[in-house]
Parts: structure tokens; C-alpha cells; sequence
């Protein structure tokens, strides 16, 4: 199991990753918050969608995973995006930079954490240095992002988004679920801290103390946010950050649709429907069920619906684009990939997800991502129908009840 070509799905990815860490940061990673009911309705909400494929649709080779994203400002050669994650050196040394390699090398787009223990310009300047050969002629295209924490003290967020704006990352995303942080019992009970010579590079040589850095009596992330974090925010966020930067805005962590209408009044260029892999309010609603009211809030506006957790499947990804997702991350298995075999384990692991994803388009009937609808699903506790037109060809399909 040492090595990444041996594995076949990334289930077992985790298990690799788990005999390789420590358990203190195995459990900051694999955990959820409180009862962790969050953390796993993410992932069973996607297994109770079925697929309702498409025969015989003359499909390509090879069917097309392109999409347009940003208000069609990036076309991008695969909807999977890396969701930012903090402190990736605890899975290995390739840390933030063996992470964003990889996933440039297959056109996944990356967005860097705040919490990042490699600094902005070095992950930026491994990303513009890693040449990707094309691929079946043509050139993988994928996105850098720089996700922020809005601290108390205005003066660290405008230099953190000025930094990042420097070194080309080319949108912000802003995290709206935190804080404060989530209560996360394995970390409080494993007195969580960041072990040397690990830091938060992004911080060193300012005032902000880092309180990750020290063991303490409880979680060294829970005492840093409440220190730092800005827990008063609303929507005036929006503006100030306009007043600071040119670049596209994420919102990130949005479950509701009335949220989603805030965002589009605020004109953001992408709402990212997320819990937070369930770290943060326990029992929330899965992000997959909340997708559709998102995009039905966002429909015509041109602002695009985002959206992570629990994905850890081809057939996921198909289902979350089919729902109206423009671009899905995967978070966790990308760590395990990095714990599992550094920068080599995290390629293994999007390989393994880019090929999933190939042949379920296949297997759905789809020629291209831009093809999927809800027509390729049966959402739960609906009976499908599927009407033949009066014309012959292209049927008419319905779910009894369904809302979509
Ligand atoms: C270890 C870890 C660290 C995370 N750090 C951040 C972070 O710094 N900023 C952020 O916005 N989200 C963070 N997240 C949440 C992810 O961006 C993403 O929403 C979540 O992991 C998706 O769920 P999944 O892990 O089930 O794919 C983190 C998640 C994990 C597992
Ligand atoms: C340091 C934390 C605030 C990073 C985070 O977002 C997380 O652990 O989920």
C-alpha cells in the first residue's frame, strides 16, 4: 500500500494516511464537530440520489469536463477544485506545495487556507513554476485561490488579501461559517497545537500571535480564532473587501437560499455552498441538499453556485454538477493523499477521482459536464417518469413530486 498506483478508490487512501499520522493530527483532520451528524449526513445525502442514465447518446471517447467559471472569465479544464485546508505540513513535508502541484498538474484548480504553514509567495511561485505538459493535445487550465479569515484587526485581512492579489492568486474566498470555531471534542480533548517547527507562515513577523503554536490547556485553534477571528461580520464584508481588491469574490459556507439572494444583492461572483467537512454547526443540512435552492436563488444572475463536502466519488461530482454546481471540491481525501505519499499521494488521489468522474459521465449518458441536468437524477423519496414525446426522440421526463 506504499505505493499510490496501488490504490483503487479513495477510501483506502484513508486508511494509508491514518497508520502514517500522528493522532492528534489525524483526528483535526478526520473530525467533525460535536456528534459529527454533519460530517456524515455530507456524504450519505449524495448516496441516497440515484442516477437515471441515458443510453445510447453517440458520446465521444473521452466526454468533456470543461467549464466556464467566474461569469465565463475562466474556462477551466476540470470542475474539481481543491477547498482550502489548513496546515497541510502536518500530513507531510510537501505540505501546501506538493498539494497545489499536483493539483495544477491535472488542471484542479487549489485555493491556499489562511492557515496555510507555507507562506503565500512560495505556494504561489511552486504553482507558476510547475509546467503542465498537455494533455491528449490539449492544455489543462485550473485556478490558484487565496481563502480569508477576517481578523479583529482590519490591518492583517487587508495585507493577507494584498499579498495574494501580488502574487496573482486570481479570486478571494471568503469563509463566512467561522467563526467561532466549531466544538470539536477531539481536538479539545488531544489539547490540539501546531508541533514545531511547523508555523502559520503567513503570519510570522507580524503582530498577530499564533496560540496554534503552543500546547495549551485546550484546543490551540479554538483559543486563536476567538483571539483573532472576527466573529461581528454581516454583509458590509462585501464592499470592504471591494475597496481593497479588484479580484473576484467566493462567499464560502452559504446553506440557504435567502443567503444566497444576499450574496447576489452584494454582487459576488461565486456563492461556495459548504458546512465546512461538518466541523463547524453540527446537524446542518448536507451540502448537496441544499445546492438546489442555492442555484434556484441564483438563477440568471450569472453568479456561480460552488460546492464541497462529502464528495468522495466520481458519481458525487456528477450528481453535485447535475444539481447546478459549477465547480466541486474535495477536501479530506486530498489530505490522506498528502499524509499517504506527499505530493505523489495527493496525484494519485485526483487521478483516481478524474477517471471516476470520466467514466460516470459515460455511464450517466452525458457528453460533457455542461450536459447534466436534474433529468439525470431521482432525488430521494421520488418515483421517476419518463414520457416518450409525441414526436418520437428526446422523451419528456418528470419526478412525481419533485421540486426540481
Ligand atoms: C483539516 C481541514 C482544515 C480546513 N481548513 C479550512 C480553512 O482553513 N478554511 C476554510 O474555509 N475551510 C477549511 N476547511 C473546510 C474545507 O474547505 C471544506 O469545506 C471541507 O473540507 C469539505 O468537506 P470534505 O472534507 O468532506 O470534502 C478545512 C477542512 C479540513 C478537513
Ligand atoms: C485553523 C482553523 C480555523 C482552520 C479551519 O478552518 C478548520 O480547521 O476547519
Amino acid at each position: 500500500m506504499e505505493d499510490p498506483s496501488s490504490w483503487i478508490n479513495l477510501a483506502e487512501v484513508q486508511a494509508v494516511a491514518h497508520k502514517k499520522m500522528t493522532k492528534p493530527a489525524y483526528d483535526y483532520y478526520a473530525s467533525g464537530a460535536e456528534d459529527e451528524i454533519a460530517l456524515r449526513e455530507a456524504q450519505m445525502a449524495f448516496k441516497r440520489i440515484r442516477f437515471l442514465p441515458k443510453m445510447l447518446q453517440g458520446l465521444p471517447e473521452k466526454c468533456d469536463t470543461k467549464v466556464k467559471v467566474l461569469g465565463g472569465r475562466y474556462t477551466l479544464s476540470s470542475p474539481l477544485i481543491v477547498p482550502p485546508m489548513a496546515m497541510q505540513k502536518l500530513a507531510h513535508p510537501d505540505g501546501e506545495i506538493g498539494a497545489c502541484r499536483a493539483a495544477k498538474m491535472h488542471g484542479v484548480s487549489y485555493c491556499l487556507s489562511t492557515m496555510a504553514t507555507t507562506k503565500i509567495e512560495d505556494v504561489a511561485s511552486a504553482h507558476s513554476s510547475t509546467v503542465v505538459p498537455p494533455s491528449e493535445g490539449e492544455s489543462l487550465s485550473s485556478l490558484k485561490m487565496f481563502q480569508l479569515y477576517v481578523y479583529k484587526d482590519r490591518r492583517v485581512s487587508e495585507s493577507l488579501i494584498r499579498r495574494a492579489e501580488a502574487a496573482g492568486f486570481q479570486a478571494l474566498v471568503i469563509t463566512v461559517d467561522l467563526p467561532p470555531l466549531g466544538h470539536r471534542e477531539a481536538d479539545i480533548r488531544n489539547r490540539f497545537h501546531l508541533p514545531a517547527p511547523l508555523r502559520l507562515e503567513n503570519f510570522i513577523g507580524e503582530s498577530t500571535t499564533t496560540e496554534i503554536d503552543k500546547k495549551g490547556a485546550s484546543s490551540g485553534l479554538a483559543d486563536h480564532s476567538q483571539a483573532h477571528f472576527d466573529s461581528t461580520l454581516d454583509w458590509s464584508i462585501v464592499p470592504w473587501l471591494r475597496s481593497v481588491t479588484t479580484l473576484p469574490i467566493v462567499v464560502k459556507g452559504i446553506l440557504r437560499a435567502d443567503d444566497a439572494l444576499m450574496a447576489r444583492q452584494h454582487r459576488v461572483d461565486a456563492v461556495w455552498v459548504s458546512n465546512h467537512g461538518g466541523r463547524q454547526l453540527d446537524c446542518t443540512i448536507a451540502p448537496i441538499d441544499a445546492l438546489p435552492e442555492v442555484v434556484s436563488a441564483l438563477e440568471g444572475s450569472g453568479i456561480d453556485a460552488w460546492l464541497d463536502g462529502g464528495v468522495r466519488r466520481g458519481t458525487d461530482v456528477v450528481k453535485a454538477l447535475a444539481l447546478g454546481a459549477k465547480l466541486v471540491g474535495v477536501g479530506r481525501p486530498v489530505l490522506w493523499g498528502l499524509a499517504a505519499g506527499g505530493e505523489k499521494g495527493v496525484s494519485r488521489v485526483l487521478s483516481m477521482l478524474k477517471e471516476e468522474l470520466g467514466t460516470s459521465l459515460q455511464l450517466a449518458g452525458a457528453p460533457s459536464v455542461r450536459d447534466l441536468s436534474p433529468d439525470f437524477l431521482v432525488m430521494p423519496g421520488m418515483t421517476p417518469f419518463c414520457r416518450p414525446s409525441s414526436q418520437g426522440g428526446g422523451g419528456r421526463r418528470g419526478i412525481v413530486g419533485s421540486r426540481l
